[in-house]
């Protein structure tokens, strides 16, 4: 079945196709890497299909799933990564754009790391939520890779659930070891910028900690 124009609306369906060529000009999306979405209402959610060059997304490669993963459009694949997708929308609520990313920088550190990377004393901690200033750190999750993406959300939902009980903040993002970063927004532009500006500290620890 056939993706219908209907099925997105057009600005959305724009800003993911922007949105990847701009992740693929960072040359953050190599080979057929990454995925990206956005909210829509009636928990509803417009994500690329699986297997599309990000850079050169066109309205058709993109379909709609509910907060389950479960296409609208039964004969269309999702991205092989739904699931995590669905989980940052469902336990954050303000959550309205993910996006998904291979950098060198974030696949070298997550290699590094144990379960978190600290980021503190940058300047561009301010383009994250609830950090008026430099002088404050961020604890970013690490999470072993895993194929069985429901089990690997299992992970990811169970950290939060730890950080809310232990941390004033859980951020907008996490790595997934080997593998890439995860981030989210209110809105693609906001979580474009958040994605920049963490790729740019990732980008910083590994010149400043080469061995993390
Ligand atoms: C090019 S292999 C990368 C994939 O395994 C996956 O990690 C990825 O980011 C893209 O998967 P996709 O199913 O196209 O959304
Ligand atoms: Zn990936």
């Amino acid at each position: 079945m056939q993706n219908t124009p209907e099925a997105i609306p057009a600005p959305v369906a724009e800003a993911i196709i922007a949105a990847g060529a701009r992740l693929d000009q960072r040359n953050w999306v190599p080979a057929t890497a990454g995925n990206l979405s956005i909210r829509l209402p009636d928990s509803r959610v417009a994500i690329t299909r699986s297997g599309f060059h990000k850079a050169r997304l066109v309205p058709d490669s993109l379909m709609v799933v509910d907060l389950d993963g479960r296409p609208e459009q039964p004969g269309l694949r999702p991205s092989a990564e739904t699931l995590l997708h669905c989980g940052a929308y469902r336990r954050f609520p303000e959550a309205g754009a993910v996006l998904h990313g291979h950098s060198i920088a974030n696949t070298v550190l997550s290699r590094l790391a144990g379960d978190s990377i600290t980021l503190e004393g940058y300047e561009l901690l301010k383009a994250f939520p609830g950090l008026p200033t430099h002088e404050a750190s961020v604890t970013l999750p690490v999470f072993d890779n895993d194929q069985d993406i429901a089990r690997l959300q299992g992970v990811v939902e169970a950290r939060w659930s730890r950080m809310a009980a232990d941390e004033d903040v859980i951020p907008p993002g996490y790595l997934l070891r080997g593998h890439g970063v995860y981030v989210w927004g209110p809105d693609m532009d906001t979580a474009l910028a958040r994605m920049e500006a963490l790729e740019f500290m990732l980008d910083c620890h590994l010149h400043e900690h080469p061995r993390t």
